[in-house]
């Protein structure tokens, strides 16, 4: 759905953006873009939009390249870029009139059913009368989809579709997300967000200073960082030295317990050689690495997750 080679972008002020920028995003994937703050996701975005060129390289949006051929593409393409634009003295119900009557290949006579059905897609139909300066942020965010969404897209382009938004104007967000894919919909989104990537991405591209780190499956990705044996204890000297002797390596005491390479055995014998030995065992078990986990093993460093 969205491919580019070797993308660069370089802005006039010297900043090299985005780096040699190798992206795949496959049909019916729900795809995360993530990256700290001024990793290049916004850039590389409004070049696939055909809103910037790129300084070097090649872009292609369903299998056309852009920009040359973004008004050809752009049909198909629903996107959500830096918040939607609204009319505020407008009820969301007008706003979304308004972007109909914008399109010319939309037909006037089924307007008003697209509309309604858009209103309804994102959960605004009651609240569609309300002007849209009355619109929470999370409720703005999902009129701007319900405008992508006014007619088939094969692709959704969505750029921190969840920034800003209170906890529970996110879940709303992803849970809409996660309904469109399930139509078939390919999405493309961006994050800063780890946790978010994990909780709604079937595949994700991770950005860093405009590079790509590392882009497949998120269940690959966190795979490719090794999981941990958990043990949560306050007897945090005595599990160590129990589970030393029971050949467990890398062993670490934390505040709450010890973590551990995970054993080669079955790991219900060493939670009987722990209880055995008098120490108090509130957790045992074999964490899953995170995506979270998977960066820092790729990168060195924390994931930024500044704002
Ligand atoms: N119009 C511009 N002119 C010059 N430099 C720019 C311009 N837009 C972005 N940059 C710079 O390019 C780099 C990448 O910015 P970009 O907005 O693509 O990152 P991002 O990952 O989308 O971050 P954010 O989430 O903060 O938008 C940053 O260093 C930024 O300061």
């Amino acid at each position: 759905m969205i491919a580019t080679r070797a993308l660069s972008k370089r802005y006039r002020g010297g900043q090299l953006a985005v780096d040699g920028l190798d992206l795949t995003v496959p049909a019916g994937s729900v795809f995360g873009f993530l990256g700290p703050n001024g990793s290049g996701k916004t850039t590389t975005i409004r070049v696939l939009m055909g809103l910037i060129e790129p300084t070097s390289g090649t872009a292609s949006v369903l299998g056309r390249p852009v920009p040359r051929s973004a008004r050809a593409v752009l049909p198909h393409v629903g996107a959500l870029i830096e918040g939607p634009a609204l009319y505020g003295f407008l009820s969301g119900r007008d706003n979304l009139l308004r972007y109909d009557a914008a399109d010319p290949t939309a037909d006037p006579r089924t307007r008003r059913a697209r509309v309604e059905a858009a209103l309804d897609r994102v959960g605004l139909s009651a609240a569609a009368g309300k002007k849209a300066k009355a619109y929470s942020l999370g409720m703005k965010q999902r009129l701007g989809l319900a405008a992508a969404l006014l007619q088939p897209r094969r692709l959704l382009v969505l750029d921190e579709p969840t920034n800003g938004l209170d906890p529970q104007g996110m879940r709303e967000i992803r849970t809409l997300v996660r309904e469109l894919a399930s139509d078939g919909t390919t999405v493309f989104l961006s994050s800063h967000l780890l946790d978010e990537i994990e909780q709604v991405c079937t595949h994700a591209a991770v950005m860093a200073q405009g590079r790509l780190i590392v882009q497949g499956p998120v269940a690959d990705l966190a795979a490719g960082a090794r999981s941990r044996l958990v043990v949560t204890t306050p007897d945090t000297g005595d599990a160590a030295r129990i589970l030393k002797e029971q050949g467990v390596t890398d062993l670490v005491v934390t505040e709450t317990g010890v973590t551990a390479e995970p054993p080669d055995r079955e790991p219900a014998e060493l939670n009987a050689a722990l209880v055995t030995a008098g120490v108090r065992v509130r957790g045992f078990g074999i964490e899953r690495a995170s995506l979270e986990d998977a960066f820092v093993a790729l990168t060195g460093e924390g994931f930024d997750v500044a704002g």
